[in-house]
C-alpha cells in the first residue's frame, strides 16, 4: 500500500493525450502503465457500451422512414378464430375456381379485382398494411365493402414474412395477386426508402415465401408503364427498352421484373407483370391528378397543370378500373402452374409482362375540360412548366400482346369513365358525411 501512494500521486493525467510520462524508476512505471491499461480499457468499454445503446434506442434515419413499418408493430394476427376467418374467405365456391391471396386489397386496383374474384366464386384472402399514404379512412372503406361481399382482409405487411408463411401454412392459395406497392411517381422524392422497403424487399419478401410454398402458386403482379421512363417511341411495345427510367418508383418497377425473371429463372414461379396505365375509376387514389383536380375545382382551388417545353402537350393512357380487371383476372386464368416445389425448380415456368392500357392518350388539359363539365364548375387552370420531378411527358400503350394472349379490350373511354368516378366521389364524400383530405 505504502508503494501504492506515491504511484496514485504520479499518476497525473498525461501532458500529452495518448502519451505516457516517463519514470526512471522501473517498478512504480510498470504498475503505473498497468493502472493507466485498465483505465483506459474501463473507459473505452463505456464508451462503446453508450455508443450501443444510443444505436439500439435511436428511430431509423429520416430519409428511409416508411410509415409502412408503424403498421409491422402493430400487426395483430393468429389464433383459431383467426384461422378460421382465414379458411373461410379463401374458401372456393365454384368449380375450377382460383385460391388468391390479394396483397395490397385495400388499395384501389386491389379492391376491385377482389371483389371481382369472390363475385365470380373464387378464393379471396386480402392483405394490406393500411399505411397513411394517402387516407386510412378511405382504404377501411373499402375493406368495409370488400368484408361485405365476404372477403377478410389481414392487417399486416408484405415484409413480415412470418405472417406470409403462416398464411400460406393455412391456406394452399393456387394464386397470388400481388398489388401491394409504394404507388405514386413524384412522391419518391419525398420517401426515396418507402419504396424500397414496399416495391424491392416486399417483393422479395413475398417471392421468398411463394417460392418456398408447397405447392407453389402462380403470381401475378402490378408493374408500371412508367417503366418505359424517357422513351420517344409510341407506342409502347413489351419488347421496347426499360432502362431509362424517370422516377425512383419506376426504378424500383423496373427492379421488380428483374427480379421476377430472378425467381422464374432458379425456383420455376409462373409471374406474370402487368404494366398499369394510369389507372382511374370509383373508390381510385386520392394522389392522383384526377382525383386531386375533382377535390380542387369543387372547392375553387387552383389546379396545376403541367406542360412540357415549348407549351408541349402532356398526355395519358388512361384506363379505367373495369378495363385493368378484366385483364388482371384473364392473366390470373391464364397463368400456368409454378414448377417448383419446396425451393427447388422442377422444369421451366412462365415469365410474361404485359400492358395495360387504353390505346388512346388523352391530354391532361382535356382531363380538367372533362372534369369541368361533369361538375359543372370552372377550373381555375394554372399552366406550370412540367418540373422535373419524375414526370414523363406522355404514355401510350400498344395493347396488341395483351389482346392476343389475355383477350384483352378495353371498352371505356375517358369522358364515360370519369362520369363514373364523379357520381361516385360526390356519393362518397357528400352522403357519407366524410371530407377529402388535404
Ligand atoms: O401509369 C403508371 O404506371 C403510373 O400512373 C400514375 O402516374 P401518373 O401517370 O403520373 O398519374 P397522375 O399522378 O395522376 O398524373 C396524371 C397526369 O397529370 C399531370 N399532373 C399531375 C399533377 C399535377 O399537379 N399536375 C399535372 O398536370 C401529370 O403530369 C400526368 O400527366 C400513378 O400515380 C402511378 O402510381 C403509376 O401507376
Amino acid at each position: 500500500m505504502s508503494q501504492l501512494k506515491p504511484i496514485s500521486h504520479l499518476d497525473n493525467t498525461p501532458s500529452t493525450p495518448g502519451k505516457f510520462k516517463m519514470d526512471k524508476s522501473p517498478y512504480p512505471h510498470r504498475l503505473r502503465w498497468h493502472s493507466s491499461l485498465a483505465k483506459l480499457a474501463f473507459w473505452s468499454f463505456l464508451f462503446l457500451g453508450l455508443i450501443l445503446i444510443f444505436f439500439l434506442r435511436s428511430p431509423s434515419p429520416s430519409p428511409l422512414s416508411d410509415p409502412s413499418r408503424r403498421s409491422l408493430r402493430t400487426s395483430n394476427w393468429g389464433g383459431p378464430a383467426w384461422e378460421k376467418r382465414v379458411r373461410s374467405s379463401a374458401r372456393v365456391r365454384s368449380r375450377n375456381g382460383l385460391s388468391v391471396l390479394v396483397t395490397g386489397a385495400a388499395g384501389f386496383v386491389g379492391t376491385h379485382v377482389s371483389a371481382a374474384l369472390k363475385r365470380r366464386g373464387d378464393g379471396v384472402l386480402g392483405l394490406d398494411n393500411f399505411n397513411d399514404y394517402y387516407e386510412p379512412s378511405l382504404k377501411r372503406a373499402r375493406q368495409a365493402l370488400l368484408e361485405r361481399t365476404g372477403v377478410f382482409v389481414v392487417e399486416g405487411d408484405i415484409n413480415d414474412s412470418a405472417l406470409l408463411r403462416k398464411l400460406f401454412d393455412v391456406v394452399a392459395f393456387t394464386h397470388v395477386m400481388h398489388l401491394a406497392a409504394q404507388a405514386g411517381v413524384r412522391y419518391a422524392m419525398q420517401n426515396p426508402g418507402s419504396y424500397v422497403h414496399s416495391n424491392i424487399a416486399g417483393l422479395v419478401s413475398m417471392l421468398e415465401v411463394c417460392k418456398s410454398a408447397s405447392p407453389q402458386p402462380a403470381i401475378v403482379w402490378a408493374s408500371s408503364s412508367s417503366v418505359y421512363g424517357l422513351n420517344s417511341k409510341v407506342p409502347f411495345s413489351e419488347k421496347d427498352r426499360t432502362d431509362q427510367p424517370a422516377s425512383l418508383y419506376a426504378a424500383t418497377k423496373k427492379a421488380g421484373e428483374e427480379i421476377a425473371h430472378t425467381y422464374n429463372h432458379i425456383y420455376g414461379l409462373s409471374i406474370t407483370g402487368l404494366r398499369f396505365f394510369t389507372v382511374y375509376g370509383p373508390w381510385g387514389r386520392p394522389d392522383m391528378a384526377y382525383f386531386f383536380f375533382t377535390k380542387d375545382i369543387l372547392k375553387g382551388k387552383p389546379i396545376p397543370i403541367f406542360e412540357a417545353p415549348n407549351h408541349g402537350t402532356v398526355a395519358r393512357d388512361f384506363t379505367y378500373i373495369d378495363d385493368i380487371v378484366k385483364g388482371c383476372l384473364a392473366s390470373l386464368d391464364t397463368a400456368e402452374k409454378s414448377t417448383g416445389n419446396g425451393g427447388k425448380k422442377r422444369g421451366p415456368a412462365q415469365l410474361r409482362v404485359f400492358n395495360l392500357g387504353n390505346t388512346s392518350p388523352v391530354p391532361v388539359t382535356d382531363l380538367v375540360s372533362i372534369l369541368e363539365k361533369l361538375l359543372k364548375v370552372k377550373a381555375k387552370r394554372v399552366m406550370l412548366k412540367m418540373p422535373r420531378n419524375g414526370d414523363v411527358q406522355f404514355t401510350h400503350a400498344n395493347i396488341s400482346f395483351a389482346h392476343r394472349e389475355l383477350g384483352y379490350k378495353p371498352t371505356t373511354d375517358l369522358q364515360t369513365g370519369l362520369k363514373k368516378f364523379v357520381r361516385w366521389y360526390l356519393s362518397y364524400y357528400s352522403n357519407s358525411g366524410k371530407k377529402a383530405a388535404g
